[in-house]
């Protein structure tokens, strides 16, 4: 059988990397002179990359900033958030039990995130997590970004996989739909970042913890051998 490629988003989907982005947020905030957001708000922040996250926190706080002082902030932010991007973030619960279960079924791992692609293999080795990953590609990875599908195909291809037996593990509307602009089969997590409820998004399966991923995606690899079963 064909290899298949699973690929991952990373913040709020492998990680629960919520504090350390909102404690740079927050850190860069308060020295603007501006009160700290809580943490729930990384739902409605977190996902379109750090600039996005701070361009959101900043305008929660009714405050737009002109791009060039934005330029600076965007590079302090990176400093920062580069010296704590470990400090507090974990992997969601069941995240390492799946990816060794999925390596041992011969299935290719990959990471597909808007988040910058130093940072997030610098994440992922700090949890012990990278050496499952064939690929790791961030927002700066290849011209395209998600919701671009190309980002996930070639993604996919980065990996040594191939996108005709491929599914996306995601968290967010950006994963989903980036999934179905590249006619894949996704999987979101409903614990993530998103203010949508995950039951909306148009995932083919809908997970509450990575200990039920290796059903969901027997369900899916099932669905898309029925066709050819029943000819
Ligand atoms: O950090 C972000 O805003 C996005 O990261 P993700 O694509 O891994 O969710
Ligand atoms: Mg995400």
């Amino acid at each position: 059988m064909q290899p298949r490629t699973a690929i991952f988003d990373l913040d709020g989907t492998l990680v629960d990397s919520a504090p350390d982005l909102m404690g740079t947020l927050n850190f860069i905030l308060a020295r603007e002179g501006l009160p700290a957001l809580p943490l729930e708000k990384a739902h409605s922040l977190v996902g379109a990359g750090a600039r996005a996250l701070l361009e959101r926190g900043f305008a929660v706080c009714g405050l737009a900033v002109e791009p060039a002082r934005m330029d600076v902030l965007f590079g302090d932010f990176l400093d920062h958030y580069g010296k704590h991007l470990a400090d507090k973030t974990v992997a969601f619960d069941g995240v390492e039990k799946a990816l060794k279960t999925l390596k041992a079924r011969g299935w290719i791992l990959g990471v597909c995130t808007n988040k910058p692609t130093d940072l997030s293999v610098r994440l992922l080795e700090a949890l012990r997590l990278a050496p499952y990953f064939s690929a790791i590609c961030g927002r700066d990875a290849f011209a395209w970004f998600k919701p671009d599908p190309r980002h996930l195909t070639l993604s996919i291809e980065a990996a040594g996989g191939d996108p005709a037996h491929a599914i996306m593990v995601g968290d967010s509307k950006t994963d989903i739909d980036t999934a179905l602009r590249a006619g894949l089969p996704s999987v979101c997590v409903d614990f993530g970042y998103t203010d949508i409820p995950a039951t909306q998004l148009g995932a083919t399966r809908v997970i509450s913890h990575f200990d039920q991923l290796i059903s969901a995606i027997d369900a899916i690899t099932g669905l898309t051998a029925q066709p050819a079963l029943s000819k």
